[in-house]
C-alpha cells in the first residue's frame, strides 16, 4: 500500500466520481477520474467507445489508463465499477494507494444511475436485474483489492467525505486534522 494516493472503487452509482472529488478538494490534492481520461484520450464518450470497440476494448482502453494513472503520487483517483475486473489493475490499485471501496446496495445503485444515459452496461430492458447480477460479482472483487469498506446509503455525500478522511487519517494515510480548525469551532473550549 502506497499511502500518498486514494484510489475509489465500487459499482456504478456508488459515488466514487462525487465523492472522490470532493476529498481531493478537501486534502488539496489533484483529482483523476479513469473514464475521464479515458474520454479525453480519445475524443468520445464512452458509450461511444462502446459502440466501436465493444467492452473488450474499453477494457484494453482502461487498463492502460489505471496503469499510467497509479503510478502518480499523491492524487486521489475514481475508477470506473469494472476497473477491478482485471487482475493485474487489481495488483495496480493495492499496490500503489489506499483504495477505498464504497459499498451501496444495488436498489441505491439503480436509484441514483437509473435517469443516466452515460452508462452503456446498464442500457438494458431491466437496469435493476443487471445491477444486482454485477453485485454479486464484483462485491468479493471490490472487497479483495480495498483497504476500506465505506458503507454508503443512509449519509449523504458531505458526511461520506467526512467519514473518508476519517478512515484515512485513522488508517495513518492522511495527517490528523489541524487541533486549532476544531477549537474555531468551538471557541467556548
Ligand atoms: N451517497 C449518495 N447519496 C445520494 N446520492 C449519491 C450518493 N453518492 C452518489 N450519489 C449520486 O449518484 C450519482 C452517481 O454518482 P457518481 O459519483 O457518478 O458514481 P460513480 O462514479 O461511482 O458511478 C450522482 O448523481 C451522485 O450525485
Ligand atoms: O461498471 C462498469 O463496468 C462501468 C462503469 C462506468 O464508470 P462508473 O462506475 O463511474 O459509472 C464506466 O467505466 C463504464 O460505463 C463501465
Ligand atoms: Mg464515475
Amino acid at each position: 500500500m502506497n499511502p500518498n494516493n486514494i484510489f475509489f472503487v465500487g459499482l456504478m452509482g456508488a459515488g466514487k466520481t462525487t465523492v472522490g472529488k470532493s476529498v481531493a478538494k478537501r486534502l488539496g490534492r489533484p483529482f483523476f477520474d479513469s473514464d475521464h481520461e479515458i474520454e479525453a484520450r480519445c475524443g468520445v464518450r464512452i458509450p461511444t467507445i462502446f459502440e466501436l470497440e465493444g467492452e473488450d476494448g474499453f477494457r484494453q482502453r482502461e487498463a492502460l489508463a489505471i496503469d499510467e494513472l497509479t503510478r502518480r503520487e499523491g492524487i486521489v483517483l475514481a475508477t470506473g465499477g469494472g476497473a477491478v475486473l482485471r487482475p493485474e489493475n487489481r495488483a495496480h490499485l493495492h499496490e500503489r494507494g489506499v483504495v477505498v471501496y464504497l459499498r451501496a446496495n444495488p436498489y441505491d445503485l439503480w436509484q441514483r444511475t437509473r435517469h443516466d444515459r452515460n452508462r452503456p452496461l446498464l442500457q438494458t430492458e431491466n437496469p435493476r436485474a443487471k445491477l444486482e447480477a454485477l453485485y454479486a460479482q464484483r462485491d468479493p472483487l471490490y472487497r479483495e483489492v480495498a483497504h476500506f469498506v465505506i458503507e454508503t446509503g443512509k449519509p449523504s455525500v458531505a458526511q461520506l467525505v467526512n467519514m473518508v478522511l476519517m478512515q484515512l487519517e485513522i488508517g495513518g494515510a492522511i495527517p490528523p486534522a489541524p487541533t486549532d480548525a476544531r477549537h474555531d469551532d468551538h471557541p467556548e473550549r
